[in-house]
């Protein structure tokens, strides 16, 4: 009886499989996102119901919701992605997995992810940005930011967690790569020519290599006694059980390796070209960083590499990171699924629904972030000043990005180098879309000034 007394959440469901995918997406793309959500929520509140992606799912709204989504442990809310991310990314990638899975896939990248081994690869991200400054930056007038620091992310994970040196093979993948993401925020109809077509065909040519590479890990392991820290694979495949087995399958290595690509270079490069265009627009914070990073490269001697310590002491260009996440999350939001029955705000959402988070309404939310269209770092002066799953670029809880600190360490030296080194100018104006990422007008044209030697 008490079962009949509770309601679906308000809203339609829309036309079968589509739904208001398309509208969503179309948003997106004219940067009118938020706008659309806030018009949701005014209409039907903090729940609604929709379908996306092919799913009846319930968007949910504020900080109650985002509570209930992030604290889970799965047992009543799991991870699902779309089907199309599924298709796309595998559905043995942690993306996928919950409860003793999850754990165990995520420990493993842990071992890789947590500071205490990032900090051996300080120097060598290091290199792959001055080397990239070199090709890219040194000579030029005029370039256009967010397709370079695509290919220096992209660079810097080949590098650190696959071992995969510059050359054809790298051009490869990040070819594969580029397409394999174009249809991961697609209808799941697979017709010819759609981007979701392209996208699984990408995907099956990356599986590929990457099966090559995890065969000659796993023989570098066996004949020459590789160190298991080399890289991301080789770690992956040492983890053995107290009986010598592998503990993370063949399979599982692929469809991880897939997320941690994508999750690992799509979004820090989107961070450093909008902390770029905020630092052009925003002349007294400029000044304040270019102070901070002055500092530290008044501390070194000529072509000296930076240290742990001298990122920790990066404190105001990480607080202006974090403002630009605020303003625009690279994530748009995320997806999950109900394993029961759960109610919310007097409603009911069923087992087996789609349940969609998003980020940019929480944080323009006036009652966390006052005046919340400034630009103002020093809201993160006081981190704790910030209520919990109020700030959710990262996600949040035992899900919660495991690679903000391999980001935090890629946008603090990137953004060393390039405000110690050169001067820019945006040449276009400050609009951008979601594609499903945001991209500024243009992808961020400007043109720059090299003032110090690398
Ligand atoms: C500015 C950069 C980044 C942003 C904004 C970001 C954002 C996020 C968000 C919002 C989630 C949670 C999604 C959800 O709960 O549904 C997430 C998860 C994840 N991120 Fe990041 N990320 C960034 C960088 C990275 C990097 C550099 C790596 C790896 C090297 C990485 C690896 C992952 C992985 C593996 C997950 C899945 C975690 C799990 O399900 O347990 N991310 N990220």
């Amino acid at each position: 009886r008490r079962k009949s007394t509770k309601k679906l959440p308000p809203g339609s469901l829309g036309i079968p499989i589509i739904g208001q995918s398309l509208g969503l997406l179309r948003a997106m793309r004219a940067n009118t996102a938020e706008k659309w959500l806030e018009q949701r929520i005014q209409k039907y509140g903090p729940i609604s119901k929709l379908s996306l992606f092919g799913k009846p799912t319930v968007f949910l709204h504020g900080h109650a919701a985002n509570k209930l989504i992030f604290s889970s442990d799965g047992s009543t809310i799991a991870a699902k992605q779309t089907k199309s991310i599924r298709m796309i990314l595998g559905d043995r990638s942690i993306l996928e997995l919950s409860g003793d899975d999850h754990q165990r896939v995520r420990n493993a990248l842990m071992m890789f992810l947590k500071p205490e081994s990032l900090k051996q690869y300080v120097g060598k991200m290091e290199e792959e940005i001055r080397m990239h400054l070199e090709m890219h930056w040194q000579g030029k007038q005029h370039v256009t930011v967010l397709p370079l620091m695509k290919i220096l992310t992209f660079n810097i994970i080949c590098s650190l967690l696959f071992g995969v040196e510059r050359g054809a093979r790298r051009d490869k993948l990040k070819d594969c790569f580029q397409q394999m993401i174009e249809g991961m925020w697609s209808v799941p109809v697979n017709l010819p020519f759609t981007r979701y077509n392209r996208s699984l065909k990408a995907s099956k040519k990356v599986q590929n290599m990457i099966k090559q590479l995890i065969h000659e890990k796993r023989a570098g392991l066996k004949n020459e006694g590789a160190s298991p820290h080399q890289d991301l694979i080789t770690c992956l495949l040492s983890i053995r059980n107290k009986d010598g087995e592998e503990v993370i399958t063949e399979k599982e290595i692929v469809h991880n390796v897939m997320v941690v690509m994508i999750a690992g270079h799509d979004t820090s490069s989107v961070l450093i070209t909008f902390i770029l265009r905020f630092l052009a627009n925003e002349p007294p914070i400029y000044e304040a960083v270019l102070q901070e990073q002055e500092e530290i490269a008044r501390s070194k001697s000529s072509g000296e590499f930076l240290t742990w310590e001298d990122l920790a002491k990066m404190k105001y260009t990480w607080r202006v990171a974090l403002e630009t996440l605020r303003v625009v999350p690279p994530i748009f939001g995320g997806f999950r699924k109900t394993v029961k029955d759960i109610e919310f705000d007097g409603y009911i959402i069923p087992k087996g629904w789609q349940i969609f988070w998003s980020s940019p309404m929480t944080h323009m939310d006036n009652n966390i972030y006052p005046n919340p269209a400034k630009f103002d770092p020093s809201r993160f002066e006081n981190q704790a000043s910030v209520p919990p799953y109020c700030f959710v670029a990262f996600g949040g809880g035992p899900r919660m990005c495991p690679g903000n600190e391999f980001a935090r360490i890629e946008t603090l030296v990137t953004i060393h180098y390039l405000v110690t080194r050169f001067t820019w100018k945006l040449c276009a104006d400050n609009s951008f879309s979601r594609d499903p990422m945001p991209v500024p007008t243009r992808g961020l044209p400007v043109q720059i000034m090299q003032m110090k030697p690398l």
